[in-house]
């Protein structure tokens, strides 16, 4: 199908200048390996040095205000991030969902502010584990997917990161089997909404404990088309072999 494997590390509040050098270290192993897609999603105060060291790595932003400027004490906009070197973003991490109570709606217009000012956007969805034990989490992140999902959405900006709450930094995840349901379920999801072609082209995520270990068996899933990973991502030596298993 073609899909480039994308290969996120999401270092959440994690990072000082004292990490350049694993920001370094990372973008020389993306450098190595360009049939996969890397990139750092760094705190905005590391953006501007990393991608004077970037490497081969695109340097993202964790989150980015829905607005373009204002009286939003605190907050950046999509266009001060990418004048400060990202050329991506998360938005809708369950951790902003749930520390910010971000809506869905929130999420959709933070991520048309991020497309505005020229940033790509992973956009985040997952269940709780409440959810996953009920059964239907398909439809539970299906539905969420598609309240957060922006106007005009498309592959060549856009990619989908399934995070189920309950997996993220637990050592525990989903099996094969729920990853590969969950995935499939989003991609119909997608289609439903902007057409087949254009939701086969996009990128759907994993994220949750990815590590090392597991990252060759979720990435081998069809439509599993890459990772979000957040503690493997803090220095290369975790990261190299997350990166290595997409590619
Ligand atoms: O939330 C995550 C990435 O956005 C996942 O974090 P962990 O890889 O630490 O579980």
């Amino acid at each position: 199908m073609g899909r480039r494997k994308l290969v996120v590390g999401n270092w959440k509040m994690n990072g000082l200048r004292a990490q350049l050098p694993e920001v370094e270290a990372i973008g020389a192993l993306a450098a190595e390996r360009p049939v996969v897609e890397v990139g750092l999603c760094l705190p905005a105060t590391l953006i501007m040095a990393a991608s004077q060291v970037k490497g081969g790595a695109f340097v993202g932003a964790q989150d980015c205000h829905m607005k373009d400027n204002g009286a939003h004490t605190g907050c950046l906009s999509a266009a001060m991030l990418a004048e400060a070197g990202a050329s991506w973003t998360i938005v809708g991490h369950s951790e902003r969902r749930q520390d910010q109570g971000e809506t869905d709606a929130d999420i959709a217009a933070k991520a048309l502010a991020a497309r505005a000012a020229g940033l790509k956007v992973i956009l985040c969805v997952g269940e709780s584990l409440d959810v996953r034990d009920a059964g239907g989490a398909e439809d539970v992140v299906s539905a969420q997917l598609l309240a957060s999902l922006p106007e005009g959405a498309a592959a060549d900006w856009l990619a989908i990161a399934y995070e189920p709450i309950w997996a993220i930094g637990t050592g525990r995840i989903p099996t094969m089997e729920a990853v590969e349901a969950m995935h499939k379920a989003l991609r119909a999801a997608l289609a439903s909404r902007i057409g087949a072609g254009e939701a086969n082209a996009m990128r759907i995520l994993y994220g949750g404990s990815m590590n090392g270990e597991n990252a060759a068996e979720l990435m081998a899933i069809e439509d599993v088309d890459g990772g979000l990973v957040g503690g493997a991502s803090l220095t290369a030596t975790k990261f190299a072999p997350v990166i290595a298993a997409a590619g």
